[in-house]
């Protein structure tokens, strides 16, 4: 039996909203040069709801995977369907559409427009798919006062704390609902005070909104607020492990994970957190 026999594969198809199958990721052309699998028959499901963070070594094939989530880049083989929809069988302008529509994005360098208020920056998605002003401002008021950013919607994005920044990017990420929330990386710009703030809204998105996030991290911390912790390796999901319902000892069966894993974590610090 090997190792990635571990990854759960029980699910309830009528609620699941991703389905990753037998995806593989070879970089490189056959013939020309060397070629690498980044990823390797990786199968896994996200339900609707889900709040599931992905870990693995340096080079383990985690930023790969999201890019083929995000449907920034193809697979080698295998299939993706979001909400229903198979993504290979949309071509280059439906997939920008259904990027906007079904996803939402948070990156590690917050990603906002400076020419833009908070305001305006958290309203974007909704603008471009011409929502009515009443409906906007409705649900502005909504995901502001739940991410606690009430207050600097008139300011912009260089005027405002890192963590306010980070929940302005989540805000602006789930105001229009996607069936997905995508993360990369989103504490990795955040002191440990900011970072706990802007992991507590999330999970707060996770439990108020019903928001459903798939969220790639190295930070054991960040991960700890996730319900499900999924870790690959060489390009193979290797094991998952779910919350016992108290973060502290999640935090630290995460922890005995990455041990068993092995590999290199640059940027781990679970030292610096209490
Ligand atoms: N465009 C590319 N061409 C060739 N090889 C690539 C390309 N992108 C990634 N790789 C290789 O694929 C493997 C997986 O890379 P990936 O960036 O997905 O890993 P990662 O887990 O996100 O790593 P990190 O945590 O360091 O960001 C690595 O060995 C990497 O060198």
């Amino acid at each position: 039996m090997t190792a990635s026999h571990t990854v759960s594969t029980h699910r309830d198809t009528s609620r699941v909203v991703l389905h990753a199958r037998n995806l593989t990721k070879v970089y490189g052309t056959p013939g020309r040069g060397r070629l690498h699998k980044a990823l390797d028959d990786v199968t896994l499901y996200v339900e609707r709801g889900e709040f599931v963070g992905i870990m693995g070594p340096s080079g383990s094939g985690k930023t790969t995977l999201l890019n083929l989530l995000a449907t920034i880049d193809r697979p080698t083989s295998g299939s993706i369907t979001i909400n229903g929809q198979d993504l290979s069988r949309l071509r280059e302008g439906q997939l920008a559409l259904f990027r906007r529509r079904e996803l939402g994005f948070v990156f590690q360098d917050f990603n906002l427009l400076d020419t833009l208020s908070i305001r305006e920056n958290i309203l974007l998605p909704l603008v471009l798919d011409e929502v009515k002003p009443h409906i906007m401002h409705a649900k502005l008021q909504e995901i502001a006062h739940q991410l606690g950013i009430d207050d600097v919607l008139d300011k912009y994005p260089y005027e405002v704390s890192g963590g306010q920044a980070q929940r302005t990017a989540i805000a602006r990420a789930l105001i229009h609902d996607p069936s997905l929330l995508l993360a990369d990386e989103l504490t990795g710009n955040l002191d440990s005070k900011s970072a706990y703030g802007v992991m507590s809204a999330l999970r707060e998105m996770n439990e108020q909104r019903g928001a459903t996030i798939l969220m790639v991290t190295h930070d054991p911390f960040a991960a700890s607020f996730a319900r499900r912790v999924i870790f690959i390796r060489d390009g193979r999901l290797f094991s998952e492990i779910r919350t016992p319902g108290n973060r502290q000892t999640f935090f630290q069966q995460i922890l005995d994970s990455l041990s068993v894993l092995g590999g290199s974590f640059d940027e781990v610090s679970p030292l610096s957190y209490k």
